[in-house]
């Protein structure tokens, strides 16, 4: 039996007298980009932390490669990178001498040290700035700075936690490319509360509310649950409620004010669009607006909440 590259079992914590985080478990067998989504607050950075042996937690085990992270810390954490919330730079060091000072951290050997360093700075296109000092770096330069520390002793698995926090659009989308192509060699956690963000890099995805897992699975699955179920309409020529729910596929509808009305329905949104703009055309209900809701992220929530309870 292939050994599990990270397997997290029965995890709690609590800093005081509530729980952060409640039995949560979960194990990654293979390779790819693993999205931990969660509100602020839900729990996401009390796993990260312990997770890479920054926290120590109430109750249940981490095992790195088979290794528990309590007991075999040496062997787990040479395995581990880790980007944490703020990233851990040194403001007075420039990009050189503080990759050098991780390097040295993470007991690389002397003779190997200034290879890895090259390297890594080449890999988050950092060379070009080796000798400035991180404090005058704008903040996507900080946090490939950040990124660079997480991975220059080669580890198996990183963890990166909210990493485009802060950043502007284009920082971004140059921060979510870099760890794409981290991914390509080893396995990637990445915890965030920006649904796109997930959308746009994981493979898998878990979800955490209030310190519970609520969703567990492949983005596919996940996708089922981002698709809109409700429509906007303004209609000019108010039809009574009862006109609207009596098509075939609508739930419910409600009068949001004006000429305005929201509508659930349960079957496939494009047939559904279709009924409505043909009984608006044959009742003449002067139909000026009509959309798809988004699901938002709230929504996801409550009703995988919901279904957990
Ligand atoms: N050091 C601490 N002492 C007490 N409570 C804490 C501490 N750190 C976190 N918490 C609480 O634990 C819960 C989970 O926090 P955590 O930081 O893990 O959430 P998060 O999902 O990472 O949120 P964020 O994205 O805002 O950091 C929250 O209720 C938070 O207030």
């Amino acid at each position: 039996m292939s050994e599990s590259i990270v397997k997290v079992e029965q995890l709690s914590h609590r800093y005081s007298v509530q729980w952060a985080i409640k039995d949560i478990s979960f194990e990654l067998m293979e390779k790819g980009i693993y999205g931990l989504l969660g509100a602020n607050g839900a729990g996401k950075s009390t796993i990260m932390n312990i997770m890479c042996g920054v926290l120590k937690q109430t109750k249940g085990n981490v095992y790195i490669r088979g290794y528990n992270l309590d007991t075999h810390p040496v062997e787990a954490k040479k395995r581990i990178g880790f980007l944490p919330q703020v990233p851990p730079v040194q403001p007075e060091l420039t990009v050189e001498e503080y990759l050098t000072y991780c390097a040295h951290l993470r007991m690389i050997p002397k003779a190997e040290i200034p290879s890895a360093v090259k390297n890594v700075m080449e890999q988050c296109n950092l060379s070009h700035y080796r000798r400035r000092l991180i404090k005058n770096l704008s903040g996507g330069y900080k946090q490939r700075a950040g990124i660079a520390q997480a991975i220059i002793h080669k580890p198996e698995f990183v963890i990166f936690d909210e990493p485009t926090n802060g950043l502007d659009p284009n920082q971004i989308l140059e921060v979510r490319k870099l760890i794409k192509n981290i991914a390509e060699e080893r396995t990637v956690i990445l915890s965030t509360h920006i649904l796109q963000e997930v959308q746009a890099l994981c493979e898998h995805i878990w979800m955490i509310n209030e310190g519970q897992m609520i969703f567990s699975g492949p983005m596919e699955d996940f996708d089922t649950y981002l698709q809109p179920s409700s429509l906007s309409l303004s209609l000019a020529q108010l039809p009574s409620l009862q006109y609207l729910t009596a098509i075939d596929g609508v739930v419910d509808a409600t009068h949001t004010g004006g000429i305005d009305y929201t509508v659930n329905y349960a079957s496939d949104s494009r047939e559904v669009i279709s009924r409505i703009v043909k009984s608006a055309v044959e009742n003449n209900w002067e139909l000026l607006h009509i959309s798809q809701n988004k699901n938002s992220l709230d929504n996801i929530f409550a009703e995988l909440s919901k279904k957990k309870s």
